[in-house]
């Protein structure tokens, strides 16, 4: 049996980058300072940054709150005003510590229990988050709660056929012995070690809720989950510094393109002191109710918030929508699906019985798949993956990572629940019954919209049609990029400079409209979470050499670096240019390896001329 008491595992990851994207980035930056950047990169902040609610009458006291709830967790964690200037009487950072030696096990020579988590659970559990069930992929058999477990990742590993995958499927039993075939895995990394808060069972028996309560932690951050809501807000500091480069004034026009979840609309808010229109659109339905739900919780009555694809955000706008979107900062991958017509009306009847009980294993998806399309005649496969399509960027579809595994299992119910009840007869004829109109329509509302939104605070979420062409003072563009930046990450290899290059194409095509929509005198904001000068510096050299009008401004704080000067050849003989002397100063980048420790990211500010007429 393997024994893991006492045993010690340093928190050592090495970052994996596509060799092309790695050979780029050297090109960028040099070799050793884009060493330094990468091993940041897999290292969470030391602090939490804190945004204060200001405008919110409950707010005051809050750092008496904070420091009362933070003294709780042992007097563990320091607090602090930022010390930058104008942001020192509302920006607060709670120090945290790391990385930290765990010892592993209890302490008795009994077999460690272990579970091994998705790579993105792992990165939000090393910024202070406790394991909630849909990232857990594996766990030791005989698992109980209040079993103390070991917690490690399962980070991407090359697979056949030049793919990345982490080799080991939700609701994978780990056997202890090194003949285990997860051995591999189990001696990855280690973040830590917890109570579980539910048995083996329960953890892949539930959709939600904590699995596992980290005690120790390689990285000791604070969890501000559900933590004065409202009176505080958890934002990294340049994302703070963004809405700043804005300089948005009361009484004003904006317009967040890209806003969900609504942390920059709410910050840019509070700078106009409630006084102006905050117009907040995202073209995602479930995170357009996040925004309206973050500023009611703060209490703000300037944002108005739409869903809108922000390639269209011109009335009228015909702009070209067919390039993939990144995947954003976030993590987002489930958008709401298209307003076209909806597949209900195609939807062939199968026998509610026969949709296999839920949980079930990723490893089953391809066997339900095909046992579908066997049982009834018709693709079901199709018709899953039909839905999924609605909900996730197709091209990532069969990547099935746990997040996307959960949410297909969570639609497969809402499809079991909600289709026709049909009885499969002996000679496998269906006997049809069907809905009326009125709940096939409210069905499709549901499957759209997803199952929470009934108990989503406002519910509605209002299609805008686009704006008119320069009819607000400001524009922020924080557009989705490739979040090459975000800390901690510990895996990197899937961007490849292919979706680096999509994704600029992409920025281009919103920044486009932003321009359009912006007034003479205005002024527009891009920024980006990445570190990719091709999102960055690039994007800049394209703005300014195509609207002549434009000139980069000064920003206020200015806290992070120069931008990058020069250009490069890319793989195609072609070159990408990015800032010209003179200019690297006027915008400011966040290097993560930097004593501000911070997110990778990037800001831009341009003053808008007077517009000619070709815009
Ligand atoms: C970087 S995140 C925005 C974060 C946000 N500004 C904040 O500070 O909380 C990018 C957002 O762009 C949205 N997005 C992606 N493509 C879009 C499009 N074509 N139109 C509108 N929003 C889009 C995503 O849904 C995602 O919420």
């Amino acid at each position: 049996m393997l024994q893991r008491s006492n045993e010690r595992y340093s928190y050592n990851p090495t970052l994996k980058w596509n060799p092309e994207v790695e050979d780029y980035f050297i090109n960028a930056y040099g070799s050793s300072h884009f060493t330094t950047i990468s091993n940041a990169l897999t290292r969470p902040s030391s602090y939490s940054c804190i945004r204060v609610n200001k405008l919110n009458s409950t707010s005051d006291g809050v750092i008496e709150k904070l420091s009362a709830y933070l003294m709780d967790k042992e007097g563990r964690f320091e607090i602090n005003k930022c010390g930058v200037d104008r942001l020192e009487d509302y920006v607060l950072f709670v120090k945290g510590s790391g990385p930290h030696m765990v010892e592993y096990g209890d302490g008795s020579e009994k077999c460690i229990k272990e579970i091994i988590v998705s790579r993105k659970c792992a990165e939000a559990v090393l910024r202070g988050a406790q394991v909630f069930v849909p990232g857990v992929l594996a766990c030791s058999a005989h698992v109980e709660k209040g079993d103390i477990v070991a917690v490690s990742v399962a980070v991407e590993q090359p697979g056949s056929v030049g793919k990345w995958g982490v080799g080991i499927t939700r609701g994978t039993v780990l056997h202890g012995t090194q003949t285990d075939p997860h051995h591999f895995e189990r001696t990855g990394l280690y973040i830590g070690q917890g109570t579980a808060m539910l048995s083996r069972v329960g953890i892949f028996g539930v959709l939600q809720g904590i699995a596992v309560e980290i005690t120790n932690k390689v990285f000791d951050l604070p969890s501000f989950h559900d933590v004065l809501k409202g009176d505080i807000f958890l934002q990294n500091l340049p994302s703070i510094v963004a809405a700043h480069a804005l300089d948005p004034q009361p009484g004003e026009r904006i317009l967040d393109m890209c806003a969900a979840p609504g942390g920059k609309t709410t910050a840019i808010a509070m700078l106009m002191k409630d006084k102006g229109e905050v117009i907040a659109v995202d073209r995602s339905h479930n995170k357009v109710l996040d925004i309206k739900k973050l500023a009611l919780e703060m209490g703000l009555n300037s944002i108005t918030a739409y869903k809108l694809d922000a390639l269209k955000a011109v009335s009228g706008s015909n702009a070209s929508t067919d390039i993939a979107s990144p995947h954003c900062s976030n993590g987002e991958t489930f958008d709401s699906p298209g307003s076209g017509p909806f597949l209900l009306k195609e939807m062939p009847s199968v026998s509610v019985n026969e949709i296999p009980p839920l949980p079930c294993k990723e490893t089953d998806l391809p066997c339900i798949l095909t046992q579908q399309d066997n049982n009834y005649g018709f693709k079901f496969s199709e018709f899953v993956k039909k839905i999924l399509s609605m909900f996730v960027d197709k091209s990532r579809l069969l990547g099935f990572s746990s997040e996307k595994t959960q949410r297909l299992l969570q639609l497969m119910q809402l499809v079991k629940e909600k289709l026709p009840k049909t009885v499969v007869g002996d000679e496998g004829k269906t006997n049809k019954t069907y809905l009326s109109k009125a709940d096939v329509r409210k069905n499709a509302r549901r499957m759209r919209n997803g199952p929470g939104r009934s108990q989503s605070v406002g519910g509605k979420v209002e299609t805008s049609k686009g704006f008119s062409q320069s009819s607000f003072d400001r524009v922020l563009l924080d557009a989705p990029c490739s979040a090459l930046g975000l800390r901690p990450r510990l895996f990197a290899g899937e961007e490849t400079l292919q979706t680096l290059r999509s994704n600029a194409r992409y920025q281009r095509k919103m920044f486009d409209q932003a321009v359009k929509l912006v007034r003479a005198g205005g002024v527009i904001v891009y920024s980006t979470c990445t570190i990719n000068p091709g999102e960055n510096e690039a994007l800049v050299r394209y703005a300014l050499d195509t609207y002549t009008f434009l000139s980069l401004a000064p920003q206020n704080p200015r806290i992070g670096g120069p931008g990058l000067v020069g250009s490069c050849e890319l793989s195609d003989g072609k070159y990408e240019e990015w800032l010209r002397p003179g200019e690297e100063d006027l915008v400011q980048k966040f290097d993560p390896s930097s004593p501000l420790d911070t997110i990778g990211f990037f800001i831009a500010k341009f003053s808008v001329g007077q517009k000619d007429a070709l815009t």
